[in-house]
């Protein structure tokens, strides 16, 4: 018998219930008790769920206040440096401290960093750790959370992140291997203890993810790999290996050698690695296939995952488990809700709980006879894939044609950067270390409501459209008053920079439910690229003429980037992403010659995710970068060399990328950099970047107001790399997130650091003029 076990599942609430609790709690508005039910009644509800599809286990420790990384951090004592020497904090003040900051008094521990998860649109907070790092487990949550579970009275897993991996996502002070690894021994021995105590608290099986081995592995972790396993090879309770976003490759042997019970590899990114894995298997060991997407949210074809999986099943048994290819966290809960969809889409579709449905399905099929009911489940989920694929707008003529007419022309500005800059200088007058913003500003109650009044009918468009004129007209004022040099309008049409275009492009759709987590209580609604991507109307005109109406000084039109689109939607996968990619970047390229019309000689083109989708192997990334960054300038070379186009990257490690960014050719990179700018200004200078760049001063992702004497020490720093005609003064991402209390001091402390540092070259060179007089 086939068994059925998730890798994890979405924890924020099919309503975001955890979000809103949690920023309540934040507030002072609930108490942490109240916060606690509403975890706890989260957590139950997916567990029911679970037992109520056939679950041959429960899923325990996918649930997390803010991130499951952060909770280990805490499960084994790994606290940054900062907060050991710093204020006594307890229970949640601590957690969140470490998550989003502490401030006490005019003493501000920044939160630990946040970096992307492998290749998704999660972020996870760093572990933080340096030479008096002392690993030690208090596992009272999970085991709390061990004890809710085993009330349902069915067997528990519980699902950790596996010491090697959790490692391989620390940072060290000092920032080598061997800091990092150092630490290996004693968080081994951790593990192992927890191990003890959970088969003690009536565990049934530990997963342990290890998504790591599916990168490119030094020598070193691999041999940590065979260190840390030997040890807790000998656990009390039985271990799941679980590998996913990649096949395991070069290290399938190393996995499948390592003492556990169980191993689990991601077919949906790699089907291929089943025949070898079978190979390699062994007479006991247990496969745990994951044959459903985690990733995507398209209905499988479950005929043809029969037909691989019956003979596995033939051959394995009971020894074959059925799963998704990775956690459901990067899915949203439920279609059935979805009814704005057209049919021919949301029959398609298979979110969180249609996913478990699908397995629930699978392991029946292999399990029973195949009696009609069964066949009937199978025959209408053929049909509605086979409705989706075939549909009319997958494959749009007049589209596929400008498609096929794209010459290598096309992807080339006519002008170098010199000669770009200096047109674009003459019209743009802009001072010496100009200053700017990412693009958003506060995204307040007053617009969120709007929007939802438009959504529930509760006002007209007219009515809407006012508003968020409104909201323009005074964003530009308030940065005019700010004495920003180069301003926006503000975004706050915009729900978020890739769905609002999904709302705008044909092809795509948007979803009114499904949201995912991104960080913390931050959530995101991926738009779903169903068919062939074309421009009907203009995607940002009708805002941008209020913007340029309402004020003469430069104006930047704020675009999102072909890369980032894709990453951050949910996209078909029938055709090349490549092809997508030039399908979005042409409507983009129509844009910018709509917005140059209108008078607005600056376009900026976002590409925050243009790190996050580059492949996990280094061997898949140079195509990968070929289409992503042939996107990019198939989007912005139609611009004239007067037009200065602008691109902005965050969330990233972008030192292995540099050549790549060289190559989108921008004329400005507003960057983010405020959690470590020094070394990004290091890899700008290596990599021999002359075009222009803004290296973010300031983090924009906690509410701490940065000062005028920190920003000009920053900037004073960055300007000792960086020639002062190539420096930009900007915050490190848009300020949507952020309230305006928070925005224009910040704001003000930045242009007043900006003309401070200003004043300070004039005078230098001006005293320079005397000296070399005399
Ligand atoms: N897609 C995407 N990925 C990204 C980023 C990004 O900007 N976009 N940035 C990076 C960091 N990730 C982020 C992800 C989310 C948010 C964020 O602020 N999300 C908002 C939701 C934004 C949104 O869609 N807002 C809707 C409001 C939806 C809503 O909650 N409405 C309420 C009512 C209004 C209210 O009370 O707020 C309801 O329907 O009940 C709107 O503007 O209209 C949130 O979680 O709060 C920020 C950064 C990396 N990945
Ligand atoms: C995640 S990058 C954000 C860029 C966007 N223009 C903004 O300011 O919000
Ligand atoms: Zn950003």
């Amino acid at each position: 018998m086939a068994q059925l076990h998730l890798l994890g599942l979405p924890r924020i609430g099919p309503d975001r219930e955890l979000k809103w609790a949690l920023e309540k709690y934040w507030r002072g508005d609930i108490s942490a008790e109240a916060l606690i039910e509403v975890g706890h009644t989260l957590r139950l509800a997916a567990w029911q769920h679970q037992a109520d599809l056939g679950a041959d286990l429960i899923t325990v420790g996918d649930f997390s206040w803010y991130d499951g990384i952060l909770d280990h951090s805490l499960m084994f004592n790994l606290i940054p440096r900062r907060f050991r020497e710093g204020p006594s904090l307890k229970g949640f003040a601590s957690y969140f401290a470490l998550a989003r900051g502490h401030q006490d008094g005019s003493r501000k521990l920044g939160p630990s960093p946040m970096l992307k998860w492998f290749d998704t649109n999660y972020h996870y907070l760093a572990p933080e750790l340096d030479a008096d790092s002392h690993p030690q487990l208090d596992a009272t949550a999970l085991l709390e959370q061990v004890g809710e579970a085993r009330t349902l009275g069915r067997p528990v897993k519980v699902v950790l992140v596996g010491p090697v991996t959790l490692l391989w996502l620390s940072r060290a002070e000092g920032g080598t291997d061997p800091e990092r690894l150092r630490h290996l021994e004693a968080l081994t021995t951790c593990y192992a203890e927890l191990l003890e105590n959970l088969h003690t608290a009536g565990v049934a099986w530990v997963q342990l993810d290890e998504p790591a081995l599916c990168t490119d592995l030094p020598e070193s972790w691999r041999s940590a790999y065979e260190r840390t396993y030997q040890r807790l090879g000998s656990s009390p309770v039985p271990l799941i290996l679980a590998t996913y976003f990649d096949g395991l490759r070069e290290n399938m042997t190393l996995a499948l050698q390592l003492p556990v019970a169980a191993v689990h590899i991601d077919l949906v990114r790699s089907p291929s690695q089943l025949a070898t894995a079978l190979d390699r298997l062994g007479p006991n060991k247990i496969l745990s296939l994951g044959v459903i997407d985690g990733r995507n949210i398209w209905r499988a074809d479950l005929n043809k995952l029969l037909a691989t999986l019956e003979p596995v099943h033939e051959r394995l048994g009971d020894r074959l488990w059925l799963s998704t290819s990775c956690s459901l966290l990067h899915v949203p809960y439920r279609v059935d809700r979805e009814n704005t969809l057209p049919d021919f889409l949301r029959h398609g579709l298979a979110f969180a709980e249609e996913k478990q449905a699908e397995l629930a399905l699978l392991k029946a099929a292999l399990n029973q006879p195949r009696d009609t009911t069964i066949e009937d489940q199978l025959a209408s989920a053929a049909s509605a894939v086979d409705t989706l694929l075939s549909h009319p707008e997958r494959n749009h003529s007049p589209t596929r044609t400008k498609l096929r007419n794209i010459s290598a022309e096309d992807r080339q500005r006519t002008e170098t950067h010199a000669e770009r800059k200096r047109l674009q200088q003459r019209t743009l007058k802009l001072p010496l270390l100009p200053t700017t913003t990412i693009g958003s500003f506060p995204q307040d109650q007053a617009i969120r409501q709007a929007r939802k009044a438009l959504r529930d009918g509760a006002i007209s468009y007219d009515d809407y459209r006012a508003r968020m004129a409104d909201a323009i007209t005074d964003t530009i004022r308030a940065q005019e008053a700010l004495g920003l040099d180069v301003l926006v309008h503000g975004e706050p049409e915009r729900t978020d920079m890739v769905e609002y275009f999904g709302e705008r492009i044909e092809g795509f759709e948007t979803t009114r439910h499904g949201w995912v987590q991104s960080y913390g209580s931050r959530c995101v609604k991926p738009p779903i690229i169903y068919g062939d991507c074309r421009r009907r109307t203009g995607l940002t005109l009708d805002w941008m003429a209020i913007a340029r109406a309402a004020t003469d000084k430069p104006l930047k039109g704020m675009l999102t980037g072909p890369v980032t689109l894709i990453a951050w939607s949910f996209v078909r996968e029938d055709i090349p992403m490549a092809a997508v990619a030039d399908q979005l970047a042409l409507c983009l390229r129509e844009e910018i010659e709509d917005l140059e019309a209108l008078g607005i000689t600056i376009a900026q083109v976002d590409e925050p995710a243009l790190r996050e989708l580059l492949p996990l192997r280094k061997s898949d990334q140079p195509t990968y970068m070929d289409w992503a960054i042939a996107a990019f300038r198939l989007a912005t070379a139609g611009a004239h060399a007067s037009t200065q186009i602008h691109t902005h990257m965050c969330y990233s490690q972008f030192s292995d990328i540099m050549p790549n960014i060289k190559a989108l050719d921008a004329d400005v990179i507003t960057i983010e950099a405020a959690r470590g700018e020094l070394a990004l200004v290091h890899d700008l200078r290596n990599a021999g970047y002359t075009a222009d760049v803004g290296p973010g001063i300031y983090d924009i992702h906690t509410p701490l107001v940065p000062t005028q004497t920190e920003l000009q020490f920053r900037l004073a720093e960055i300007l000792q790399y960086l020639p002062a005609d190539q420096v930009w003064v900007n915050p490190d991402c848009g300020l949507k997130t952020r309230s305006w209390a928070e925005v224009k001091p910040a704001l003000q402390a930045m242009v007043a650091a900006a003309r401070a540092q200003r004043e300070a070259l004039t005078e230098k060179t001006r005293q320079k003029g005397v000296a070399e007089k005399v």
